[in-house]
């Protein structure tokens, strides 16, 4: 990898400011900062950026989310592209919004070369991934948004995956991507398990209560709900409009392939066993997620204790906004974007607390948070790229 060509190019080819005085103007504006407004130009994703990535799967819904994030990033370039189907299409064609992205065609994995990639962000189903990264060299840092390395204990993926792990040595190695629990862990790992957009809208708030043990561990109670586009771009019937618009159903009822995800968090944090009840819905709009997650209180803790101790967890932290008190997240306030907003509120029963987490599927619960992971990762302030407020309406 070599960060020199960045520097000579930080303003090259492709930017729309060629004005020498507007630039140093620029730059001293930008001095300790990453984020530059280059980004309005689309056509920036070249090979002269510092940190050269692979975008495996990128003609599906996570894939292109990352291709378009990638246009506002002035460290990462994409030099290589994969499809299935779609291979030897450019990412135009599959995805005319992309359009006027400058990037090489997609091509099969099969005939993909590595040697001109740093980083890889593998966009691909479960099931397909532990085979694929296994082949990878050992060389290159990958972010895998699918579940296939998510669960430390192997026993439990093939329990809830219903197939064997296939790379089994290579869990070893793997850290979980909740970038604000840990990243630490995450900026010296090579291999990041990319985390379920319903376990990342859950843990976000819960963690830091069950760290604080002020909730209990029982009768955790989830209801969460999801936008479409979390099924992926693959044809099927129950995704068809007439299946989805215009009602809501509830789907992998107590057996969701994410319980062990948000089990395994939640019980990391409390350092003892966590069981929850969670149930997912499959809601009438394209990107969005909120979980609603009903609890205990621990003797004697008020509302006010969880609000001070998520304000207290997040205050520093940019991705994770804790509303103002009565103030409702709403999924349409975190479209597009890398945040997660949550609240607390009191139920009507004495002692217990509900709970309301918004992110976008596709940004804070996909590709946004493996950007933000690739970001710590490679050492880069974590939010480069991902500065994109809600889009509204
Ligand atoms: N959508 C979401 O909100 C979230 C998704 N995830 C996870 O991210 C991963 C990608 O999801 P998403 O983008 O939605 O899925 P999509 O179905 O939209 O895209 C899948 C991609 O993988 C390619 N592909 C499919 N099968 C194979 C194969 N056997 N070998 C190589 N490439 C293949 C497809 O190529 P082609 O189209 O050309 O056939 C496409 O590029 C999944 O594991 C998903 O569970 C995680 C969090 C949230
Ligand atoms: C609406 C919808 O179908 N959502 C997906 C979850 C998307 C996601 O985060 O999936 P991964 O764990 O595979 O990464 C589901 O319920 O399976």
């Amino acid at each position: 990898m070599s960060t020199a060509s960045f520097t000579s190019n930080f303003f090259g080819t492709g930017c729309f400011w060629k004005d020498e005085s507007r630039i140093s103007t620029v730059k001293k504006q930008n001095e300790g900062k990453v984020f530059v407004k280059c980004a309005v130009n689309t056509k920036t994703q070249k090979t002269e950026k510092a940190v050269r990535i692979g975008v495996l799967g990128a003609s599906g819904y996570t894939g292109s989310e990352i291709v378009r994030l990638l246009a506002n990033h002035p460290h990462f370039g994409i030099t290589l592209m994969t499809a299935d189907r779609k291979a030897g299409q450019s990412i135009g064609s599959v995805f005319p919004h992309l359009v006027t992205q400058d990037l090489p065609d997609m091509v099969a994995i099969k005939d993909a070369n590595f040697s001109d990639v740093d980083a890889v962000f593998c966009c691909l189903p479960h099931g397909t991934t532990q085979e694929i990264i296994k082949a990878l060299p050992r060389s290159l840092k990958i972010v895998d948004l699918s579940a296939d390395f998510r669960l430390r204990d192997i026993s439990e993926y093939e329990e809830w995956y219903g197939q064997a792990h296939r790379a089994p040595d290579l869990q070893k190695e793997v850290v979980y991507g909740l970038t604000e629990v840990l990243r630490e862990e995450i900026k010296s790992a090579r291999l990041v398990a990319n985390p379920g957009c319903y376990p990342t809208s859950i843990q976000l708030p819960l963690v830091p209560l069950i760290k604080a043990n002020l909730i209990e561990y029982r009768n955790i109670i989830i209801d969460a709900k999801s936008g479409v586009s979390g099924a992926g771009r693959g044809a099927k019937e129950a995704n068809l409009y007439t299946e989805i618009a215009e009602g809501i159903y509830s789907y992998g009822i107590t057996k969701h392939r994410h319980v062990p995800e948000i089990e395994q968090g939640l019980s990391d944090a409390a350092n003892s066993k966590i069981t929850v009840s969670f149930t997912p819905h499959l809601m009438p709009m394209i990107r969005g997620m909120q979980s609603t997650i009903y609890l205990e209180m621990a003797p004697g803790v008020t509302i006010e204790d969880l609000y001070q101790q998520l304000k207290i967890s997040y205050e520093d932290e940019e991705f994770v906004v804790l509303l103002e008190r009565g103030v409702v997240p709403r999924t349409h306030n975190v479209r597009g974007s890398n945040y997660c907003f949550i609240n607390v509120f009191p139920d009507r029963i004495p002692g217990r607390a509900i709970i309301t987490s918004v992110i976008d599927n596709l940004v804070k619960g996909a590709s946004g948070q493996a950007l933000q992971n690739l970001n710590v990762m490679m050492g880069y302030p974590e939010n480069t790229g991902l500065l994109y407020q809600p889009l509204f309406p």
